[in-house]
């Protein structure tokens, strides 16, 4: 055995105190923002929780703000995204290199502490000694020393050396090397591969882009407010492709504080989400313009905008959500503009057929919107893929079904995943027989936008989420 290797430790067995004297004496010191951080990294383990919902309020119960909120926040975030590159990196500090076995509460604890010593500049003792602070105090003495010993492992080394030690070979196993760096699973970063049709420079950008935190986006609501506007109020910028958006640089505070957004004048929208309902309304229609269909409108983000654009062109919008604690959100986000809600199966509506123009905004993996859902990456499975796509197939057909001949139909995912992007769309279409209309002149401007027919926006071309949009157009003899 090796120096280091002597210097292990070995995991403790589960639920087996130790010898108390392996816990020091002295009190557990609790600091409040590395507790909240510990409890939702918890509810999301437990109970499947999202972080970005249950760290706001946390933050807000436990009255934490200012210094304490802003570490709160990244020490959460941060370990929720890295969970796998901070595993790879505590198993090999652990003698039987098995992480199954040790109780997942003190994971928890383990990944927050590694989280902080290799992509924080908090110092070691600080790192160390908070987390060996809180696992002792939920779990109890005995587990100090295994915390500590682990803990200072780690320590041994930065992240880039660990991952130089850890990763596979970038030329043998580009996507593999790639998917660690980036603290992605395998699976997820094989999907962006296929999508971007290259394992190499783009793939690893596409990559580190999606681990970054993001910019956060503003929509100023058309006919209320201007983009200049907006901006000139939050001290944001204008956004470069989206004529209503504005991105504010992340960690810029609560969005929901910002007094435009609080009379809904605006909202948080991502810019690819803003140009995939812009899209929408842009493709050239012979004949009448006037009825709109949202099929999947929950939460009722591109409802508003829709709602928003119909309004100033005298058009009006049926939003259909089939959650009827979504079709909530819908109320609240559209309020004053012609949205007329439905509580519905999108695939079995008793809707008037005949729409001018449907939007599909499909039910799909999220895997493009992974940067702005911390522990979503680690949930999703390759498994989820095949009933969704199953669901998106259906969903554009009734869509078709929906809309007159002539009609546009736009199917829209926040996924790259070729499955439920291209392969749904393809099939789809050649089934019904339904005209599929190149996307990209629909997103004026906005560069980077391939060979079409189809729009895959990309964070790390064009700063937006992996929005995808594909144009469908109901042929005109259809009955
Ligand atoms: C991607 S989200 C839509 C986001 C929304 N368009 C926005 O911009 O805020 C998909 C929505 O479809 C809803 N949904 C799932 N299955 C559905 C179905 N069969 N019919 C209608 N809506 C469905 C989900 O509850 C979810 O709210």
């Amino acid at each position: 055995m090796n120096e280091r290797r002597e210097r292990r430790p070995s995991r403790p067995e589960r639920g087996r105190p130790g010898p108390r004297k392996e816990g020091p004496s002295r009190p557990p010191q609790i600091d409040p923002a590395r507790q909240v951080a510990f409890d939702v990294l918890r509810a999301v383990r437990e109970k499947d929780a999202y972080a970005n919902l249950v760290l706001p309020e946390l933050l807000r119960n436990r009255r934490i703000s200012g210094r304490d909120a802003a570490l709160a926040t990244e020490l959460t975030y941060g370990t929720c995204r890295a969970v796998g590159m901070l595993d790879a990196v505590i198993e090999a500090c652990l003698v039987d290199r098995s992480l199954a076995k040790v109780d997942a509460i003190v994971l928890d604890g383990l990944r927050l502490g590694a989280y902080q010593l290799l992509r924080t500049r908090i110092p070691e003792h600080a790192a160390v000694g908070s987390t060996v602070d809180l696992v002792r105090a939920e779990v109890g003495s005995w587990i100090a020393g295994f915390v500590n010993a682990v803990l200072r492992s780690v320590s041994e080394k930065d992240e880039e050396t660990w991952l130089n030690e850890l990763a596979p070979d970038e030329a043998a196993d580009p996507i593999g090397a790639y998917a660690l760096r980036t603290a992605h699973p395998r699976w997820v970063a094989r999907s962006f591969a296929e999508a971007l049709g290259d394992k190499g420079a783009e793939l690893k950008a596409a990559l580190e882009a999606d681990d970054d935190r993001p910019d956060v986006h503003l929509v100023a609501r058309p006919g209320e407010i201007s983009a200049d506007e907006l901006a000139a109020i939050t001290g944001g910028d204008v956004a470069p492709y989206s004529p209503y958006g504005v991105r504010m640089p992340a960690g810029s505070g609560d969005p929901g504080d910002v007094e435009p957004i609080k009379e809904k004048l605006a909202a948080v929208q991502d810019e690819g989400s803003q140009l995939c309902a812009v899209a929408v309304t842009k493709v050239p229609l012979t004949g009448s313009d006037e009825r709109w269909l949202d099929l999947c409108a929950g939460p009722g983000g591109k409802a508003a905008l829709l709602g928003a654009l119909a309004s100033i062109s005298g058009a009006t919008v049926d939003a259909v959500e089939k959650a009827p604690h979504r079709a909530k959100l819908i109320e609240n986000a559209v309020q004053g503009l012609p949205v007329t809600i439905y509580v519905a199966d999108g695939r079995e509506t008793d809707l008037e057929p005949g729409y001018d123009r449907v939007l599909v905004d499909a039910p799909c993996s999220g895997l493009g919107s992974l940067r702005r859902r911390p522990e979503a990456r680690w949930r999703r499975q390759p498994s989820d893929i095949s009933d969704l796509t199953k669901l998106q197939g259906q969903l554009i057909t009734a869509a078709l079904d929906l809309v007159r001949p002539g009609g546009v139909v736009t199917y829209v995912v926040c996924s790259p995943h070729l499955a439920e992007t291209e392969g749904v769309v393809g099939e789809t279409a050649r089934r019904a027989g339904a005209e599929i209309v190149d996307a990209r002149p629909f997103f004026p401007d906005v560069p980077q936008l391939g060979d079409g027919p189809y729009v895959q926006l990309w964070p790390h071309r064009h700063g937006t989420d992996a929005m995808f949009c594909a144009v469908l157009r109901k042929p005109e003899t259809a009955g």
